[in-house]
């Protein structure tokens, strides 16, 4: 995996990664292929950068196991940094690849873990200037309403690093709940068109290069709910919903088969409050006529990453 700095790279990759002691690293079968699995411990000393970068190799686990992984932190601030370094690494190789680096934000706790993305030594070595910033879902109210995803996100990460303020992409909050949709739709569009946006050329679907996702407790992702007929839409980029079962009821949402068509989705799970999801999502005995929204995830061209924590993980014997 590239990183953002040489140290990262070296330490990520050096001998010294052996001299810890090791992590346990298993496969986890799921209804619907592996996983690789990793669990990495708090120590101080043991920074979670090695075993993410092993992780990325191919291994006997083929094809499946290495578009999906799982890893299992002990604290939120190995996660944290862990995740630092994951999206460090990918702003580092799409900004060389393409001149651009296309990241979907969510809500929730994840922007709070991602705060190391704005502290020494991402702050400086990120290329902020190729950043263009999204919203995987919103809730549509006023920008500065408390309920506002992109409040959220200029409070707690934007408006600490120096991403330029019109490559952030938040919804038009003067619009209806249908006009945003469509209105961030047509944005995804003129960005596809300028080439921001890459193409999956596997679904002709937009491939955005980093897709952070929450779930919540029910197994959502994005706004896309359990048993809301929208988790099925499979033509429009960017759709809505007036009845969230989770308050405020009106958001617009990506669709799966635009969330599906990332390069990298890293989800990020932790809690006990999302054990019961969690079991349901990665445990074998699983009958997929009734699939959360968590497990409707399938990168179509792409990797996936859960960063988890015990507690999360808690009701899954096999880990
Ligand atoms: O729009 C929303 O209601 C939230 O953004 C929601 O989707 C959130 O991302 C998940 O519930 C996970 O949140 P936590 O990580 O804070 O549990």
């Amino acid at each position: 995996m590239s990183t953002a700095t040489g140290a990262a790279a070296s330490n990520s990759l050096s001998p010294t990664t052996s001299r810890r002691s090791s992590p346990s690293s298993r496969i986890l079968t799921t209804p619907r292929g592996s996983l690789s699995c990793r669990l990495l411990s708090s120590s101080p000393s043991q920074s979670p950068l090695g075993p993410v970068s092993a992780m990325a190799s191919p291994g006997a686990a083929g094809e499946a196991a290495s578009r999906k992984k799982l890893l299992i932190f002990d604290a939120e601030k190995d996660l944290a940094a862990s995740l630092a370094e994951h999206a460090a690494g990918l702003s580092e190789k799409f900004a060389a690849e393409r001149s651009a680096f296309t990241v979907v934000l969510s809500g929730g706790s994840l922007i709070k873990a991602l705060r190391k993305l704005a502290e020494p030594p991402y702050l400086e070595a990120v290329d902020w200037s190729r950043w263009h910033v999204f919203w995987a879902d919103e809730r549509v109210v006023p920008k500065d309403h408390a309920d506002s995803n992109y409040k959220l996100a200029m409070d707690e990460f934007l408006s600490k690093v120096p991403v330029p303020a019109n490559q952030v992409y938040a919804m038009n909050d003067a619009l209806s709940v249908e006009g945003a949709a469509d209105d961030y739709e047509n944005c995804l569009k003129q960005l596809i068109k300028n080439g921001v946006i890459a193409v999956s050329p596997v679904t002709g679907f937009p491939k955005f290069d980093l897709m952070l996702l929450g779930m919540g407790p029910d197994g959502h992702i994005a706004s896309l709910f359990p048993g809301h007929p929208i988790v099925n839409e499979n033509q429009k980029l960017v759709t809505y919903v007036k009845d969230s079962p989770k308050p405020p009821p009106e958001r617009i949402t990506f669709t799966f088969p635009v969330i599906n068509s990332s390069a990298h989705i890293a989800l990020m799970v932790t809690g006990a409050g999302k054990a019961g999801a969690v079991h349901k999502a990665l445990s074998a005995n699983e009958s997929s006529s009734d699939l959360l929204p968590v497990e409707m995830v399938e990168p179509q061209d792409g990797e996936m990453t859960w960063f988890t924590d015990k507690p999360a993980m808690s009701m899954l014997s096999r880990i």
